[in-house]
């Protein structure tokens, strides 16, 4: 049974539909990102699974259960990762993973799931020290301390250093291999490659590609060679090629649909005139190139388009005041779960 299913989701603010009849499902242990621009729908849709906001209509079941019900049981076997949570800043690392970890039946030691998250050395460090990187870890501790089956992971290493966020990833990779199964959303395209088994690219609320990222790979043709003309040459002594060539500083770039005829030609001619290409390569799209294309192609223009309101990412309504979730006082992650 599909962990998540969700059919023809809808979900409209006014005249606005951040969320157009959406389909998808998560199998079990999967992890699956959800990517698209900002004001894409994604966390609208996260939300929505989680229970934390309605729905306008379409079906959505999450381990068995409408999230939309709220039941006890669905917030006992899932964790949440908010973008921004409040915390309460005056208790230590260990006892707001304490804290948080008696609401759920199935808690991880406290003492393990801080060193799971690289924050042993800060356990008993006020929240209020912990530098942005380390709030995210804490976030991710908080996200994991009840052994959850399924894992919402929204923008997890957004302000992780380089080295945090390979040990988050590999943290991610350890989950899979347990198991769980992780819902992500993130920006960074080369972390949706490296941990998703399947990707979704959702622009303006509708979904506009779901597949493996070598599937979606596949759905463009072209490679790009680059290469440094040799010093003695000139651009107009160069054989004529099969696709579009820019400049990039000393580089060339051509893209390609053709790139072993292109090559063929370019060491072809070099090979007959006993010239070394400096710097030859061939690269075939990466998911950051499918990704862009597919955003461009349903006509997103980017963070100037007038249709993107420039609000904060994550909004949340009442529940976002924390007002009555003192215990153990996280305000964001508590009261949407309470309410
Ligand atoms: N409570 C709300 N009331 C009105 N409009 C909202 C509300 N929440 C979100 N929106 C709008 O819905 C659209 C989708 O927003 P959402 O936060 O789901 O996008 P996102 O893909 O998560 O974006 P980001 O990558 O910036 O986090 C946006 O246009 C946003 O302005």
């Amino acid at each position: 049974m599909a962990v998540v299913e969700v059919e023809h989701l809808t979900k409209r603010y006014g005249d606005l539909t951040a969320v157009d009849d959406v389909s998808f499902s998560l199998e079990p242990g999967e992890v699956f990102a959800l990517l698209g621009p900002n004001g894409a729908g994604k966390t609208t849709t996260v939300e929505i699974l989680e229970g934390a906001r309605p729905r306008t209509s379409g079906s959505v079941r999450v381990l068995g259960h409408d999230p939309a019900r709220r039941p006890r049981e669905l917030r006992e076997r899932t964790g949440v990762v908010l973008q921004e949570a409040g915390f309460e800043e005056e208790f230590t690392v260990a006892e707001l993973v304490e804290l948080h970890g008696r609401m759920y039946p199935r808690r991880v030691a406290t003492a393990a799931v801080v060193e799971q998250v690289g924050l042993t050395d800060k356990a008993h460090a006020r929240v209020r020290t912990l530098s942005g990187g380390q709030r995210r870890r804490l976030d991710l501790a908080l996200g994991l301390v009840g052994a959850p089956e399924l894992l919402f992971l929204d923008e997890p290493t957004t302000g992780f250093d380089p080295g945090a966020r390979r040990r988050a990833w590999d943290l991610v990779e350890g989950l899979r291999r347990d198991g769980t199964t992780v819902l992500l959303t993130t920006h960074y395209l080369d972390e949706a490659e490296h941990l998703a088994d399947r990707v979704a690219v959702v622009v303006r609320g509708r979904l506009v590609a779901l597949g493996t990222p070598a599937e979606l790979g596949a759905r463009r043709q072209d490679a790009v060679v680059t290469f440094r003309l040799p010093e003695t040459v000139d651009l107009s002594a160069l054989p004529a090629l099969d696709g579009v060539l820019v400049p990039d500083g000393l580089d060339w770039h051509l893209t390609t649909a053709r790139p072993t005829a292109a090559l063929h030609t370019l060491t072809g001619w070099a090979a007959g005139r006993e010239l070394e290409i400096p710097a030859l390569t061939v690269r075939r799209p990466s998911l950051e190139d499918v990704y862009l294309g597919l955003v461009a192609g349903a006509g997103e223009t980017g963070p100037d388009d007038p249709a993107d309101d420039g609000r904060p990412t994550r909004r949340r309504g009442p529940r976002a005041s924390g007002a009555g979730s003192a215990t153990p006082g996280r305000g964001g992650r508590l009261a949407s779960r309470r309410s």
